[in-house]
C-alpha cells in the first residue's frame, strides 16, 4: 500500500512538473491553449444538451423558427468544435516548439559550461542528452518534452469534459453516472498500463543511433566517396534492415500481446454501453423520461465513457516525460559542478590532485599574463574514463618560458592526451600540473585557456566565413591587418587571393554559395587561427601535427615561417615528421606514458635511442626516394 502511495505521489509530481513546463511557452500561447482546451472540453456536454433540445422542439411541434434555431445551435457547436480544433492544433505546435526549444537551449548551455570533456566520454551523459532532444517515434507527431506538457493539459481537460458529462448524466441517475465514470476510469487505467509497456520497449532501443547512421551515411557527402568507391550501398541497406528489424520486432510482438489481452476490457466496454442505453431506455418505457431527454443522457453517457480510451496524449506524456526527467537529472548532476570543476563531479572528486581538497574553488591566475609561464607536469598519471590502462603514467616534464619543445613518440603514446591535460580538458588521476607553481586545478580555467593557442590534429572546419575561421579565438581583434598577417604566416596568402569574396568568403560548402577547401588549405586556415590567437595574447602555442596536410614546400618552410617568428611564447610542437621538430630547443620522446628521452636533436642523436633510430629511418627513406 505504501509503495503504491509513493508511486502515485511520484506520478502526480511528474504530471505537475509537466504542467509547470507550459509556462516555458510564454503566457500568451500557454493561456490560449488552456482556453481552447476548456472550450473543447465543454463541447460534448453542450452537444448532448443541444441535440436533446432539438429533438424536444421538433417533437413538440414548435414553430419553424424555433426548430431552425435549435438545429443552428447543434450545427454551430460542431463548427465551433472544428474551428477550435484547427486553432488549437496550431497553438499546440507553437507551445510544443517553445518548450522543446527552451529545454534544448538549457542542455546546450549546460554542455558548453562544463569545462572538461569526460562527461562526453561515457554513455550516461550522452544517453540522457539524446533523450532530452529525442522526438520519439510518433505517428505524425513529435513525442518530446513539449508534447508531453501539451498532452498533460489535454488529458486534464479530457477529464474535465468527462466530469461535466458525468454531472449532466447525474441529473438523471447519479448511480449510473458514477458507475460509468468509475468503470471508464478503470478501463482506461488497464489499457494505459498495457499499451505503455510499448514505450518501455522503445526506450530500451539502443540501436536507434546506429540505425540513423546507416541511413544518413548514404546521403551525406562525408561517406559518399567510400560508399561509391567500395560499393557499400547494399552493405548499408542490409545493416539498416537488420537493426530496424531488431528494433521494431519487440514492439510489434508487444502490440500483438496487448491486442490478445483486449477481450475483457472489450467486455467491460460493452457492459457499460449496454447500461448507458438500457437504463435511460427503461426510464422512457416507464414514462419517467421523454425521448429528447433520452438522447441527451445517452450522449452524456457517451461523453463519460470517452475517458476510457487511451488517446495519443497518453503516449506523448509517457515518452516525453522521460526526456524531461533526463533533463532534470542532467541539471542536478552537472548543473553546478560544471562551472567550477574540470569535468563531472564524480571524476573531479575521484581524481583530485594529491594534497588538494576534492573540489578546489577556482581562483584567478596569480601569474602574469603578459609573459609565457613555466608549466610543470609532476608525476602525472591519467586514464581515460571507462578505460583501465593509464595513458600517462608518471609523466614529469617542464615547459620553460619561451622555449620550443617538440613532443614525439609512436602512435597512441599520449601526445595529444598531454595537450588535453595542459588545456584542463581532463584532470590527472594523480600527480599535478602547475602554472608558475600554481596548481592548474585551482586556476580560473577560462583565464588559463585564453593564454593557450592550440591547433589540434583534428581541428574544426567551422561553417563560417574565412575571417571568422581565423578570428574565433579573439573576435574583438578582428582587424583585417591582423587576419591577413596570421594567414600570411600560415601560408594562406595565395588561398586568400583565390577566394572570390576574400576574407568574407563563406567556407560552408553545404550552405548557399559556400566554398569548400582542400585538406591542406583548411590546415593553413586552422594554423592561421592559432597564430592569430597567439598574437592576441596566447602565451603557450601548441601545434599538434601542424604539417600533416601541407605540401613539401610548405612543410620545409614551416619552421622558418611559423615557429621561428613566434615571439614571447612557449611553443609545443607535436609531429611525426622529425625533420619538422629537428630545430626545436628540446625534443621529448614519450614511451610508456612518461618521458623516455629529453634533449636537443644533437643530444638525442648522440644518445642513440629511439629518437635517433626513428630519425635515421625517416632520413634513409627520404634519401632512397631522392635517388
Ligand atoms: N577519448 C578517449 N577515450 C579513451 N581512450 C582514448 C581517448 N582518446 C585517446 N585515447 C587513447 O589514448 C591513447 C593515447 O592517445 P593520444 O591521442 O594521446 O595518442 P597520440 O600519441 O597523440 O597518437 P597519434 O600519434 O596517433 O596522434 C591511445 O591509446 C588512444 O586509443
Amino acid at each position: 500500500m505504501r509503495r503504491r502511495l509513493t508511486a502515485a505521489s511520484r506520478v502526480t509530481s511528474a504530471r505537475i512538473r509537466l504542467l509547470r513546463l507550459l509556462s516555458d511557452a510564454g503566457v500568451a500561447p500557454a493561456g490560449m491553449l488552456v482556453i481552447l482546451q476548456l472550450i473543447r472540453a465543454a463541447v460534448p456536454t453542450a452537444q448532448a444538451l443541444s441535440v436533446g433540445h432539438l429533438v424536444a422542439v421538433f417533437g413538440a411541434g414548435h414553430s419553424d423558427r424555433q426548430v431552425l434555431g435549435a438545429a443552428g445551435l447543434v450545427a454551430g457547436l460542431f463548427l465551433v468544435d472544428h474551428a477550435v480544433w484547427l486553432v488549437l492544433t496550431a497553438v499546440r505546435a507553437l507551445v510544443v516548439k517553445r518548450i522543446d526549444g527552451r529545454l534544448r537551449a538549457g542542455l546546450r548551455t549546460l554542455a558548453a559550461d562544463l569545462p572538461g570533456l569526460d562527461h562526453l566520454e561515457g554513455r550516461s551523459f550522452q544517453d540522457r542528452a539524446s533523450r532530452v532532444v529525442d522526438g520519439g517515434m510518433g505517428l505524425g507527431r513529435d513525442r518530446s518534452a513539449g508534447s508531453a506538457a501539451a498532452g498533460q493539459l489535454e488529458l486534464v481537460f479530457r477529464m474535465v469534459s468527462a466530469l461535466a458529462a458525468t454531472a449532466l448524466l447525474a441529473t438523471f441517475s447519479p448511480m449510473l453516472a458514477l458507475g460509468l465514470l468509475l468503470v471508464s476510469l478503470f478501463i482506461r487505467a488497464m489499457l494505459r498500463r498495457q499499451w505503455m509497456r510499448i514505450i518501455d520497449v522503445l526506450d530500451a532501443d539502443t540501436a536507434g543511433q546506429r540505425k540513423e547512421y546507416y541511413v544518413s551515411a548514404q546521403a551525406v557527402i562525408g561517406a559518399a566517396k567510400d560508399v561509391r568507391l567500395f560499393g557499400l550501398s547494399d552493405w548499408f541497406a542490409g545493416r539498416f534492415r537488420a537493426v530496424a528489424t531488431r528494433t521494431y520486432a519487440p514492439v510489434y510482438r508487444e502490440m500483438l500481446a496487448v491486442l490478445r489481452r483486449q477481450w475483457w476490457t472489450a467486455l467491460l466496454t460493452v457492459a457499460s454501453a449496454t447500461a448507458a442505453l438500457a437504463v435511460p431506455a427503461a426510464a422512457v418505457l416507464s414514462g419517467s423520461l421523454d425521448p429528447a431527454q433520452l438522447i441527451t443522457f445517452v450522449l452524456a453517457a457517451w461523453g463519460v465513457m470517452s475517458i476510457s480510451s487511451v488517446g495519443m496524449e497518453a503516449y506523448d506524456i509517457e515518452y516525453g516525460l522521460r526526456g524531461v526527467e533526463a533533463a532534470d537529472e542532467l541539471a542536478a548532476e552537472y548543473g553546478t559542478s560544471g562551472k567550477s570543476g574540470h569535468g563531472t563531479r564524480e571524476k573531479a572528486e575521484s581524481t583530485a590532485p594529491v594534497g588538494s581538497s576534492p573540489s578546489p574553488s577556482p581562483s584567478p591566475s596569480p601569474t602574469s599574463t603578459s609573459t609565457p609561464p613555466t608549466v610543470r607536469f609532476e608525476d602525472v598519471v591519467f586514464t581515460y574514463p571507462g578505460t583501465s590502462r593509464p595513458v600517462l603514467d608518471g609523466l614529469t616534464v617542464t615547459l620553460r618560458p619561451g622555449e620550443t619543445v617538440a613532443v614525439v613518440g609512436e602512435n597512441g603514446v599520449g601526445k595529444t592526451t598531454f595537450v588535453k591535460l595542459l588545456g584542463g580538458l581532463y584532470r590527472p588521476d594523480s600527480g599535478r600540473i602547475t602554472v608558475d607553481g600554481v596548481d592548474l586545478a585551482t586556476l580560473d580555467l577560462p583565464a588559463w585557456r585564453r593564454r593557450l593557442a592550440v591547433l589540434f590534429q583534428d581541428f574544426v572546419r567551422y561553417p563560417a566565413s574565412l575571417r571568422d575561421n581565423v578570428t574565433f579565438a579573439a573576435p574583438h581583434l578582428a582587424g583585417d591587418g591582423a587576419v591577413r598577417n596570421a594567414l600570411d604566416r600560415a601560408g594562406g596568402t595565395r588561398l586568400l587571393a583565390e577566394l572570390a569574396d576574400g576574407l568574407d568568403t563563406s567556407l560552408w560548402s553545404e550552405g548557399e554559395d559556400g566554398t569548400d577547401l582542400s585538406g591542406g588549405q583548411w590546415q593553413r586556415v586552422a594554423l592561421a587561427r592559432v597564430l592569430f590567437a597567439a598574437a592576441a595574447g596566447g602565451r603557450v602555442l601548441v601545434l599538434d601535427e601542424p604539417t600533416a596536410h601541407l605540401d613539401v614546400r610548405a612543410e620545409a618552410e614551416f619552421h622558418q615561417r611559423v615557429v621561428s617568428r613566434v615571439r614571447n611564447t612557449t611553443t609545443v610542437l607535436i609531429s611525426h615528421r622529425l625533420s619538422t621538430v629537428r630545430p626545436a630547443d628540446r625534443i621529448i620522446l614519450l614511451r610508456g606514458g612518461r618521458v623516455a628521452e629529453d634533449g636537443s636533436h644533437d643530444a638525442l642523436m648522440a644518445l642513440g635511442g629511439d629518437y635517433a633510430r626513428f630519425f635515421t629511418i625517416q632520413a634513409e627513406a627520404f634519401t632512397m626516394e631522392a635517388r
